[in-house]
């Protein structure tokens, strides 16, 4: 049941994550036995109806010769629908002979477009952007689950068109490069993106997902004629609908037909806003959010991976200016605080070869601070930098009250709790900018295990950016219900 957390989880950011469930011996139910770890009840089906719910594909194998045919579909589905699946298995099938799946590339091959529809979606594209002035490219969370990155790049280049990406998809479009203009955010833009897309008169939107969240409390959510949607299977444009074409396909296609058109990139040279450095801190002046975020992203290198967990420390990193090959994960559509620890020890585990960082506040942390104790165990060198505002900010800027009160914890020590004398972890307690890049230091020489540093911070020292978005989500939270 604590698994469908993070299976939902996964549904809502597009991950296949593959969930495999032991279930009951395929004897009790007709015994009308009770069993521990259910309900109590007789009914053993409960599970996997609510794995239904969250999931793209729920197979229950009630028969070992089912087997490979339920799995395989369950694999496939997730793989190309990018979404999660769930296999139950009853205890006395696991080890019972089945015969032998047939060859992979029955779960392997991938889609194709229709032809036609891709055509026509082509055509009604270049049509359309053709009789644009200053055309550009917003780039969405969808874009990596659609695996259309790399296609999203040959479009760019061959049109010349401002890039812009949305928060779910920071690092999804290389940020040295000379057409991105940074994070669409509304008024929480990075490099005054949203006045350059408030400005286009056509908007290709790859991959978009436009929520609460991502559009400040539907204050920068485009809309109308002027919006070209190209989704992970789906085309769509006023006037025109087109079924199974698949994102990738229809941007590489449209990067070989498209005119060349840099108006939005010549306008934005105008206004190109300078890159504001965060001017260092005084070393013992008392540390700030601010203070942490430079240091932070002075830490980061083409082969980081910057994990910003729900809280300020979205605010944090979407501002940060990433090194071209640096990944930036963020769960904007779940929304669970928590997700990042867990799910920067499973990355570092998946992707040893690569630089994991994680920022995390407190009230997100103290959820799931025990997969801390398997970073130790693994030796995962990941740096936790823990944001210790002393309690919830986020929700602070949006409605505040005694429930955002947590109590402290000294996470700098809980290190030592999970090493019990054999692990290699670190924790430091950093009060201000000289502690703060000393335990930098040391994290970096630390190759053995995770370092924790416990940034203490004011609770009310939060990112301008969250005060303005948490003013906007808080409207919208509070809009009046429709008089009926
Ligand atoms: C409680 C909640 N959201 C509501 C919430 C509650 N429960 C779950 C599982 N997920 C959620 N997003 C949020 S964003 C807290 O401010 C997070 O606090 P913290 O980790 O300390 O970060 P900040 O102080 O920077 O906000
Ligand atoms: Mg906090």
């Amino acid at each position: 049941m604590t698994a469908f957390d993070g299976i939902g989880g996964a549904y809502a950011e597009n991950l296949p994550v593959i969930m495999i469930s032991g279930s009951p011996n395929t004897n009790d139910a007709g015994a009308f036995h009770l069993l521990h770890h259910t309900l109590g009840t007789h009914d053993f089906k409960y599970q996997i109806e609510m794995a239904r719910k969250v999931t793209c594909a729920a197979v229950a194998i009630d028969r070992a010769s089912d087997a490979p045919r339920l799995i395989d579909h369950a694999i496939r589905s997730a793989l190309l629908a990018s979404k999660p699946a769930y296999i139950e298995i009853p205890t006395n099938l696991a080890a019972a002979p089945c015969a032998p799946p047939g060859p992979i590339s029955a779960v392997l091959a991938p889609e194709r477009s229709d032809p036609d529809s891709l055509a026509a979606a082509i055509d009604v594209a270049v049509s359309f952007l053709g009789k644009k002035l200053k055309p550009m490219l917003l780039a969405g969370s969808k874009l990596r689950a659609a695996k259309a990155e790399k296609a999203f790049l040959e479009l760019a280049e061959a049109t010349g068109y401002a890039v812009a990406v949305m928060p779910g998809s920071k690092s999804f479009f290389p940020e040295q490069h000379p057409q991105y203009i940074g994070v669409y955010w509304g008024d929480v833009s990075t490099k005054a993106a949203n006045n350059l897309v408030d400005w286009s008169d056509g908007l290709l939107c790859a991959g978009t997902v436009f929520t609460d969240y991502s559009t400040v409390g539907w204050t920068a959510d485009p809309k109308g004629a002027r919006i070209f949607t190209a989704d992970m299977d789906h085309i769509s444009v006023t006037g025109h609908d087109f079924s199974r074409v698949l994102l990738a396909d229809f941007l590489s296609g449209l990067a070989q037909k498209i005119k060349y058109n840099d108006a939005t990139m010549v306008e934005y040279s105008r206004f190109r806003p300078n890159p504001t450095l965060q001017p260092a801190a005084e070393p013992e002046a008392a540390l700030r959010r601010g203070e942490v975020a430079r240091q932070v992203q002075s830490t980061l290198t083409p082969n980081s991976t910057l994990f910003v967990e729900t809280g300020d420390s979205w605010f944090n990193g979407v501002q940060m200016d990433l090194p071209d090959g640096a990944r930036f994960e963020i769960e904007m559509q779940w929304g669970h605080i928590g997700w990042s620890v867990p799910s920067c020890f499973g990355y570092a585990v998946g992707a040893p070869n690569r630089k994991t960082i994680v920022m995390v506040g407190d009230g997100s942390f103290q959820v799931t601070v025990q997969e801390v104790s398997q970073m130790v165990r693994l030796h995962l060198p990941i740096l936790i930098i823990l944001m210790n505002n002393h309690g919830y900010t986020i929700e602070v800027e949006i409605h505040d009250g005694a429930y955002n009160n947590i109590k402290n914890w000294d996470y700098a020590a809980l290190i030592e709790t999970f090493n019990a004398g054999e692990g290699h972890g670190k924790g430091y307690r950093a009060n201000n900018g000289r502690e703060l890049a000393d335990a930098i230091a040391k994290a970096a020489a630390n190759t053995r295990g995770p370092t924790l540093i416990e940034c203490t911070l004011d609770r009310d020292d939060c990112s301008k950016e969250l005060m303005s978005w948490g003013h906007w989500v808080g409207a919208a939270n509070a809009r009046p219900a429709a008089a009926i």
